[in-house]
């Protein structure tokens, strides 16, 4: 079966200076989540960046191929990563604004994805908002009337109306209230079991990543130290691995 996402030796510079990201190996099945953890400046959003081309100058992707179903796109054009945007790898940011046209009412941003989705049920919207337990109403709101939470989840609904192969969430709970984290991460559950795409969760709290995910990369200086099930993180050879479990569990402890 090929992988939804294939990286190999992904490796990303500025001129003159050392590697910011360095060799990253990994794949990801379609249906399959998995979380990508490290410490603050390790790289996570950095490689969010490559896999969803956006990087701008004078971050290049220097090595490496990025494989969407068996297709190299890493050196691909920004016109030709226009087009795979949205439909075939989507990405929710942590600041869901940036991602949303403010002027713009909800629904109709909703319904723009279901016409690239060529999706002509006119029920998409409501259907999305419903998956992600928003309310039919919310559709009228512009973003600036919506919670953090609210707009996390609306991000959601409209991968659910665009059905990516991959989606990337780039610390998504992140400055969000406890309950409203369970939120946006069961939305994420639903909408990658609606979907069956495969799910990259960035986050630094491997308790949130343990939500979702049930596989863990690590990274650290740039490098992925580790690729294990969450539960055997605590055992890892990587320092940076069994201080993330360690972390973890004194949070745990805590609560
Ligand atoms: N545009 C840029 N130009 C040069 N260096 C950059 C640029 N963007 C990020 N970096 C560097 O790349 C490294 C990784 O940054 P990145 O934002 O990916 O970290 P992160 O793991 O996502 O951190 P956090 O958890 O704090 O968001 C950092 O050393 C950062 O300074």
């Amino acid at each position: 079966m090929v992988n939804a996402l294939q990286v190999s030796d992904l490796t990303v510079s500025t001129p003159g200076t050392k590697p910011l990201l360095n060799g990253l190996e990994f794949s990801i099945r379609s249906g399959e989540r998995v979380g990508l953890v490290g410490a603050s400046g390790c790289g996570k959003s950095l490689a969010a960046a490559a896999l969803t081309g956006l990087l701008r100058p004078p971050l290049a992707l220097t090595h490496g191929t990025i494989r969407i179903d068996g297709q190299d796109i890493g050196d691909a054009s920004p016109r030709v990563w226009r087009m795979h945007r949205g439909r075939r790898i989507f990405q929710i940011f942590q600041s869901p604004s940036t991602a949303l046209t403010p002027t713009r009412r909800i629904g109709p941003q909703l319904a723009e994805a279901a016409r690239i989705a060529g999706d002509t049920s006119g029920t998409a919207v409501e259907r999305a908002l419903e998956t992600v337990s928003l309310a039919p109403h919310v559709a009228g709101f512009f973003p600036y009337q919506l919670s953090g939470g609210m707009k996390q989840r609306v991000l959601i609904a409209m991968a659910l109306i665009l059905r990516p192969n991959i989606l990337i969430a780039d610390e998504p709970t992140t400055g969000l209230d406890v309950l409203t984290e369970r939120d946006v991460l069961a939305a994420l559950n639903t909408m990658a079991d609606e979907t069956g795409a495969a799910l990259l969760f960035i986050s630094h709290d491997l308790r949130a990543v343990a939500e979702v995910a049930s596989r863990t990369l690590v990274m650290e200086n740039g490098r992925l130290v580790e690729d294990a099930p969450i539960a055997e993180l605590a055992q890892s050879k990587a320092p940076a691995a069994r201080q993330l479990a360690k972390a973890a569990d004194a949070l745990q402890a805590a609560c």
